[in-house]
């Protein structure tokens, strides 16, 4: 394991039987709080949008919000929101999804993603992969191709990246750490 690696690793709090019983929820906010470890990530992710020659960043409600804007700004690139449904105020295309813990619906403005956008979507975890999957579909309806799926941690055990690999024709699922 890297250097980097450790560091994240080392400011994710686990947390047993959250949101419901038999759940280990991951939780972010100690790395959110910890300057080095959050330019850490934001400096690989950015390198990430670089090599898969990203020309937009999604981030996905919520936390995927705080960890994909500062990618963002350093990667030099756009960032559109991926919000929970009946959020955004303009025409929006929208797709429902189960997640671990439950199912929601997403959206998308439409007028946000057009043919020709290469869109790396980031966010912290890919569980199941219902959530990341949902957003591949509304970026290819969009019009648009996705560049990569960029999260800070896998858990492999829940069986997400065959499913986003099956929706994604060929761009990488990313992964900072597998757990
Ligand atoms: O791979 P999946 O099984 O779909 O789960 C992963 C998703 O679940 C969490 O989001 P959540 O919907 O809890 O929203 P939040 O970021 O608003 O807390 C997490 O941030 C991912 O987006
Ligand atoms: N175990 C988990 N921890 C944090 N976020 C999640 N989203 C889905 N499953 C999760």
């Amino acid at each position: 394991m890297t250097g980097v690696e450790e560091l994240l690793l080392s400011r994710i709090r686990d947390v047993a039987d959250y949101p419901e019983p038999g759940v280990m929820f991951k939780d972010i906010t100690p790395l959110l709080a910890d300057p080095a470890a959050f330019t850490a990530l934001t400096d690989a992710f950015a390198q990430i949008a670089e090599r898969t020659g990203a020309t937009k960043i999604v981030g996905l409600e919520a936390r995927g919000f705080i960890l994909g804007a500062p990618v963002a700004v350093r990667a030099g690139l756009g960032f559109i929101p991926v919000r929970k449904a009946g959020k955004l105020p303009g025409a929006t295309l929208s797709q429902a999804y189960d997640l671990e813990y439950g199912s929601a619906e997403i959206e998308v403005h439409a007028e946000d993603l057009t043919a020709g956008d290469r869109v790396l979507i980031v966010d912290d975890v890919l569980a199941t992969g219902g959530t990341a999957e949902a957003s591949i579909q509304l970026i290819h309806r969009a019009g648009a191709e996705v560049a990569g799926v960029a999260v800070l941690m896998e858990l492999g055990f829940l069986d997400g990246r065959p499913r986003l690999e099956a929706a994604l024709r060929g761009a990488p699922v990313e992964a900072l750490l597998t757990i």
